[in-house]
C-alpha cells in the first residue's frame, strides 16, 4: 500500500499511527517509565477530539491518524521526598482557592516542566497531561522523529491541536512543549486558566540537557561537539532560543525562579520539590488576590 502523503512531494516515515495499514502498533515511548491510567479512555469525548487532530489543517493533506491515544500519566510520585508535607499541606488549601483552573506549565527545555508538574498534580489531586507525550502517543514516533520526517511546522500545528483539545478539560495539569509559546493561538487557551514560567538560567538548562542527552530534543541535538566545547556550544544555542522567547515566557501569570543560589554559576537548581512548594506558594498568593 503506498505510503499517505502528508507534506506535498513527501511521504509518511516510520511513524505507526500516521501510516495508514490498520495493522499498524504503537511503539512505547521509552520515557514512559510510570503507568498510563485507563479511565481516559473512557473519556469519549475528549477520545473524539484528539481524534479530529488535523482535520483543521489547511497547508497539509490529511495525516491520518488512526489510533488517537491520549496519555494522561499517572501523576502518583514514586519518591516520597517528593512529595513533602509542606508541599501537600499547601497544595490541600490551594485546591480549594483553584475551584477547578487548569494549570499550564511553559519554559525552556530542561526546566523541569515534566518533573514539577508531576508533582504539583500528584499534590493537588489533579491528573497530569503532557503535550509533548500527548503528541508522541498520537503520532506513534517521537517528537524527533517527527521534526526531521515533517519539519517543526507540522509539529506546532499538533501542538496547537492538543493545546487546544486540552482546553476542554477543568482541573488538570499540563505540561507543555517548551515552544508552545510562541503562537498566539495557543495563549488563548492557556490564558483561559493560570500560566506558570520555570524560569532558569541557560547555564542551569545547558548542564540539565547535557546530562540528559540532547537526540530527544530536536532544537539542541545538531551539535557534534564534545567535553567543554559541547557545553559551550550547546550554551549558545540555549541562550540563542531563550533570548527569542524571554517576551513570550514573561506574559504568563507567575514566574517562578528555579536557582538555589541565584548567580552562582555552579548552581545546579533547586530540588525539585522547593520548586513544586514555590509554585504553590505563589499559586496561593495569586489566588488570593482574587487574580482568577
Ligand atoms: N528541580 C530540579 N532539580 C534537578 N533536576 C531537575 C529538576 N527539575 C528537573 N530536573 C531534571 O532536569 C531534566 C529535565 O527535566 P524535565 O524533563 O522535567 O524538563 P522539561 O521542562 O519537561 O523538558 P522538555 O520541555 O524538554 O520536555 C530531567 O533530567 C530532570 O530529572
Ligand atoms: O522548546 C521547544 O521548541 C521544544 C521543546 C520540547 O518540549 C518539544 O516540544 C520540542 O522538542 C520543541
Amino acid at each position: 500500500m503506498a505510503l499517505p502523503t502528508i507534506v506535498p512531494g513527501r511521504t509518511v516515515p516510520a511513524c505507526p499511527n500516521l501510516s495508514l495499514s490498520p495493522n499498524s502498533r504503537r511503539p512505547r515511548h521509552p520515557s514512559h517509565s510510570i503507568h498510563a491510567s485507563h479511565h481516559k479512555f473512557q473519556d469519549a469525548a475528549f477520545r473524539q477530539q484528539i481524534r479530529t487532530i488535523h482535520q483543521s489543517r489547511q497547508n497539509h493533506q490529511q495525516w491520518p491518524i488512526l489510533k488517537a491515544i491520549v496519555k494522561e500519566l499517572d501523576a502518583t510520585v514514586s519518591d516520597p521526598d517528593l512529595l513533602t508535607q509542606e508541599v501537600e499541606a499547601l497544595a490541600a488549601e490551594v485546591t480549594q482557592l483553584l475551584d477547578g483552573a487548569n494549570l499550564y506549565f511553559v519554559g525552556m527545555m530542561g526546566s523541569g516542566k515534566s518533573t514539577v508538574g508531576k508533582i504539583v498534580a500528584a499534590a493537588l489531586g489533579y491528573p497530569y497531561l503532557d503535550i509533548d507525550a500527548i503528541i508522541v502517543e498520537t503520532a506513534g514516533c517521537t517528537v524527533a522523529q517527527i521534526f526531521a520526517d515533517q519539519g517543526e511546522q507540522a509539529f506546532r500545528d499538533l501542538e496547537s491541536q492538543v493545546l487546544q483539545d486540552l482546553g476542554a478539560r477543568k482541573g488538570v495539569v499540563v505540561s507543555t512543549g517548551g515552544g508552545a509559546v510562541m503562537r498566539d493561538q495557543n495563549w488563548g487557551h492557556m490564558s483561559q486558566g493560570i500560566v506558570i514560567w520555570l524560569k532558569g538560567a541557560p547555564e542551569l538548562l545547558t548542564k540539565r540537557a547535557l546530562s540528559d542527552g540532547t537526540q530527544s530534543r530536536p532544537l539542541l541535538s545538531q551539535s557534534s561537539d564534545q567535553g567543554d566545547d559541547a557545553y559551550t556550544a550547546l550554551l549558545a544555542k540555549v541562550t540563542g532560543i531563550l533570548d527569542k522567547r524571554q517576551h513570550l515566557y514573561r506574559q504568563s501569570d507567575l514566574h517562578i525562579p528555579l536557582e538555589r543560589s541565584p548567580g552562582d554559576p555552579s548552581d545546579c537548581g533547586a530540588t525539585p520539590a522547593a520548586v513544586a512548594y514555590r509554585v504553590l506558594k505563589s499559586l496561593e498568593e495569586h489566588l488570593k488576590k482574587g487574580a482568577i
